[in-house]
């Protein structure tokens, strides 16, 4: 195989003019994060965020420029609004008239439009996440909320296949993605917006700016929650996820064995560290529900999460069983909520639906980052 450098995607990137200013994106300082790894490179491109996606034209040549490197398999560029001024200063997405965050700390932009942030994480892979929050959202939506839901798993999209979406966004005025719909809710996923077969390969500074891209760069419209997929782990993603939006609360799904092993703990010391309060905690696969007799079996010493997460401080959300429905409609494309909403498993979705928005509608007081939500 040919080996490619990261002085020969530079070099080529040279030949990349910004038509605004006239000499190439390399020597203007534009480019960050890049990545060349067996073939696959991945870079950003920041831009004045005035500019929007007038300077798509930039990445698309830039794109090209590296593709055409002997070796190359694949280049995913993204664009970065550069946001130059310090948070707090006059961004013009800032307080848009519906809560701000009122911490110590500095001040966190709102997405417009949207009164409420809700992160779904986990301590680790494989638990059930992204089945969570479709449902969670699917639940949300099913109880009259207006309902959008990103997801930020962005080195393994998982919301086109749940919902069954298929397509890309469009972008009416050239400047902002329109999200897409199915089911009631709004969706925006690295999934519409990258062929299936790039593989993704992210550092830092550009899942930072990928995530941005997704919440702000996306007419939500009004929205009373949304619904955020995190990253599975702890990592970067979660952090600017926790750091850069006020969110309104974080819901932890976690295996029963996971929260023997404490994986569940890791999750919760993150968003306690970054001071967003944890809104409880959803045990999936808490038991096994035989598909044909019903009969239930408690594999993992069911029973635990509830002990644990009292200890631990948290609330009990409720629990979720293993069951052979709840993971063929998500894979179909027609999560349980909706395609099999008088099951019991959808009932229990749209209790801890309810049981989220109860806590963050009523998330009033003195705290810190709790948006002013209106309950209509
Ligand atoms: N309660 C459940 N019953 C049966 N299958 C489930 C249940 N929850 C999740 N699954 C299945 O387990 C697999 C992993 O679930 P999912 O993708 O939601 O996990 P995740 O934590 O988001 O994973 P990743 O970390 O890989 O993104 C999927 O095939 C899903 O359909």
């Amino acid at each position: 195989m040919v080996q490619v450098s990261e002085a020969q995607v530079l070099d080529a990137l040279k030949s990349v003019i910004d038509p605004e200013r006239g000499r190439d994106i390399v020597g203007l300082g534009m480019l960050s994060g890049l990545v060349v790894r067996d073939g696959h490179v991945a870079f950003s491109i920041e831009v004045d965020p005035k500019r929007g996606a007038q300077a798509e034209p930039v990445r698309h040549a830039a794109e090209k420029a590296v593709e055409a490197i002997p070796g190359v398999l694949s280049v995913t560029a993204v664009l970065t609004a550069h946001r130059a001024a310090p948070a707090g200063q006059a961004a013009p997405q800032q307080g848009h008239g519906h809560g701000h965050a009122h911490g110590a700390g500095e001040q966190k932009a709102m997405v417009p439009g949207v009164k409420a942030i809700v992160a779904v994480a986990s301590g680790k892979g494989g638990v059930g996440k992204s089945t969570t929050a479709v449902n969670l959202a699917l639940g949300l939506a099913a109880n009259g909320q207006r309902v959008g839901l990103l997801d930020a798993d962005i080195y393994g999209p998982s919301m086109p296949r749940m919902l069954g979406i298929a397509g890309r966004p469009g972008s009416p005025d050239g400047r902002r993605l329109e999200p897409m719909e199915n089911y009631g809710i709004k969706v925006m996923s690295m999934g519409f917006l990258v062929a299936e077969d790039t593989p993704m390969i992210w550092r830092g500074p550009m899942v930072m700016s990928a995530l941005q891209q997704m919440l702000r760069d996306v007419n939500w419209g009004e929205l009373d929650v949304l619904v955020v997929d995190m990253p599975p782990g702890t990592g970067d993603a979660q952090l600017t996820m926790a750091q850069s939006v006020p969110l309104a609360g974080a819901v932890i799904v976690s295996t029963p064995q996971d929260i023997a092993l404490l994986d569940a703990r890791k999750g919760l010391n993150m968003f306690r560290r970054v001071d967003v309060p944890v809104l409880g905690i959803v045990e999936n696969m808490s038991y096994f529900c035989c598909p044909n007799c019903g009969h239930r079996t408690d594999i993992f010493s069911h029973g635990g999460a509830k002990r644990e997460a009292e200890q631990l401080g948290m609330e009990f959300l409720g629990e979720i069983p293993l069951h052979l429905s709840i993971r063929e409609t998500s894979d179909q494309g027609q999560p349980i909520v909706v395609s099999q909403p008088d099951s019991e498993h959808a009932k229990a979705y749209r209790r801890i639906a309810a049981r989220v928005w109860e806590k963050i509608s009523g998330a009033t007081g003195p705290s810190r980052a709790a948006p002013r939500i209106v309950v209509q």
